[in-house]
């Protein structure tokens, strides 16, 4: 929680501000009693009617200004936690899109939405109700202490032990739910991945009957925290009563004991009054104090969880620089790949050995292989959405790790294997790839992409909604869609990764006809499965096992590389292979 209190350095005077008002209100509020006790003794007692008149005016002015003043407070309060708030989930999200994948999937989706949003709610909270009501209680409790001696000694000494009684009491109480409340978190991240995992899976759910059986995954989950937040409640639903009835019994105390020193002629009448509202104020703050020092121990899980996404320190970041090394030799090149070996985090073997491969400008280089042999993991090396254990991989001769990513991924044009649409419109998806780009680049990159027809036969045309992830699309149209957006970009390396595979062949065949045309200043990285696909290719790298099987063309695979001959004659028909 301490090291989150850099987000308040923005608006250090508002919070000094806050502070200062939080004190006047302390103050406000303490000074009304003694009011109070003066009315009585030398107005009502006394039947001095001016008296009652004059301090009852001024309390009154105390009062209207107390309560502005408290109104500022929680105004302040609110607004300063808000933002902080804002900014933190600001810093929470610019991290996260920082992250590898590596990093990113130590942590998990569904933990970084809890942490981006419940989390940081709970110690906006926290925060809030230790302005109000924690930071006031040792003021109130010195302060009306110190009012309450001046009054009776004995009676102050009997607020001591009501003081006294209520921590004991809140220490057994927290004892019991302090672990809850840590529980509590975890299975808000249990919930938030489970109910996740059911609604973007609901066709799979649905396509395997399992929709009653994840009925009661899901019922667990829920049953579980509530019970959790029930047992919580039911703590401190007990709580208040045991509170009350110290308050009320060390009212009792003041009154009876105070009662007979009145009598004894040792104290006024209006100095009780004084005396149990002190009492109820003293014990009030203390008990809040207490609330907010239980709710302390789950804020604080929470930012320790925000904490541990914002201080991850990015993976082997590399050092950028501007210029080649002097080792980094010009190469005629436009992407190389040099003995590439990587591992996954907490895979137990590399999954890509000794890759070497050229992409050269106005080419296309296609990668195939059977299915797991690491097509997609060169393609994801390429934008570091992962860092290489060992190897280079270089731009223009540059080692990527020398290059901020932001600059090498404007390089990169990347159609992910699961085509992704962002919500809004297809326009909107368009301009993803380029902010700046223009209509007319737009309906070209959709006429490359063969999907301007589609576009334009729609109602709203290049405006039509797109839903969440594109799911009101054809999984086909998704990909013509997606490879239209990185076509906007105009980038220097395309990265094709599986992006062909829901098309038909026809227009597979027109797509990569008009591509051709298109990417002749770019180098072009075709990940496929289908042969027919990779066919025409310049250069094709065949991978087996996360190792490079073979690499050169069509006719010359066919010729030596038996890993190759095998796919082929699994797909293609006699005449063809032929
Ligand atoms: N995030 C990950 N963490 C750990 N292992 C992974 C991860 N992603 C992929 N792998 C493993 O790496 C290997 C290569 O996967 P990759 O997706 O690159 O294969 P591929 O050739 O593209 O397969 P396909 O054609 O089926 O898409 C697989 O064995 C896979 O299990």
């Amino acid at each position: 929680m301490i090291r989150l209190l850099r987000f308040l350095s923005p608006y250090k005077g508002r919070a000094a501000a806050m502070l200062l008002l939080l004190f006047l209100q302390v103050l406000g509020t303490l000074y009304i009693p003694t009011l109070t006790a003066d009315i009585v003794n030398r107005g009502i007692v006394t039947g001095d009617l001016d008296h009652i008149w004059r301090v009852g005016g001024f309390m009154l002015l105390a009062a209207i200004l107390t309560a502005g003043v408290s109104v500022a407070v929680t105004y302040l309060t609110t607004w300063i936690f808000s933002i902080m708030g804002r900014d933190i989930r600001n810093a929470l999200f610019q991290k996260s899109q920082s992250l590898s994948l590596n990093e990113f999937n130590r942590f998990g989706t569904a933990s970084m939405i809890t942490r981006c949003t419940n989390d940081i709610t709970q110690i906006q909270q926290a925060y809030m109700a230790a302005i109000e009501m924690l930071l006031p209680a040792p003021v109130m409790t010195v302060a009306g202490l110190i009012l309450a001696f001046s009054k009776d000694t004995l009676l102050a000494f009997s607020i001591i032990g009501a003081m006294l009684v209520v921590c004991l009491f809140a220490f057994l109480v927290s004892r019991k739910a302090l672990p809850m409340f840590a529980r509590l978190q975890s299975l808000l991240d249990r919930f938030t991945r489970v109910l996740r995992e059911n609604l973007t899976g609901i066709r799979v759910i649905r396509a395997f009957n399992r929709s009653d059986s994840e009925k009661e995954r899901v019922d667990q989950t829920f049953t579980d925290y509530a019970e959790t937040a029930i047992r919580i409640n039911k703590i401190f639903a007990a709580m208040m009563p045991v509170i009350l009835i110290i308050m009320n019994f060390c009212t009792l105390l003041i009154i009876g004991a105070g009662g007979q020193r009145v009598a004894a002629g040792r104290m006024q009448i209006g100095d009780i009054m004084a005396l149990i509202e002190y009492a109820m104020l003293i014990l009030y703050y203390l008990i809040m104090g207490i609330m907010v020092f239980m709710i302390f121990p789950r804020a604080q899980s929470c930012a320790n969880r925000v904490s541990e996404v914002l201080s991850v320190q990015p993976e082997a970041p590399g050092t950028p620089r501007s210029h080649r090394d002097s080792n980094e030799a010009a190469s005629p090149a436009r992407l190389e790949l040099c003995n590439v070996t990587f591992q996954y985090q907490g895979a137990e073997e590399p999954v890509l050995n000794n890759i070497s491969f050229s992409a050269h400008k106005g080419q296309t280089t296609a990668i195939i292989g059977g299915t797991g042999s690491g097509k997609s993991t060169v393609a994801s090396l390429i934008p570091r959405f992962y860092d290489i254990q060992s190897g280079t991989i270089r731009i223009d001769g540059r080692n990527i790790r020398h290059m901020p990513k932001r600059e090498l991924r404007d390089k990169i044009g990347y159609v992910p294997q699961k085509a992704f649409l962002f919500s809004g419109t297809i326009l909107d998806n368009f301009l993803h790839g380029k902010k700046d780009a223009g209509m007319e680049e737009i309906r070209h990159a959709a006429q490359v992409a063969q999907i301007s027809d589609f576009i334009d036969s729609l109602e709203s045309g290049y405006q039509t909604c797109v839903s969440q992830g594109g799911s009101n699309f054809s999984g086909g149209q998704r990909q013509r869609l997606s490879i239209a957006r990185a076509l906007v970009k105009r980038p220097e390396i395309y990265i094709f990764d599986d992006s062909f595979s829901a098309l038909d062949f026809k227009t597979d065949a027109r797509l990569r006809a008009a591509l051709r045309e298109e990417v002749r200043d770019a180098a072009v990285i075709l990940v496929a499965q289908r042969i027919s696909t990779i066919m025409d290719a310049d250069q094709i790298v065949v991978l087996d096992e996360g190792r490079v099987a073979g690499t050169g063309t069509h006719r010359e695979l066919m010729e030596s590389c038996q890993v190759y001959q095998q796919i082929a004659q699994s797909q293609l028909s006699e005449e063809e292979l032929a």
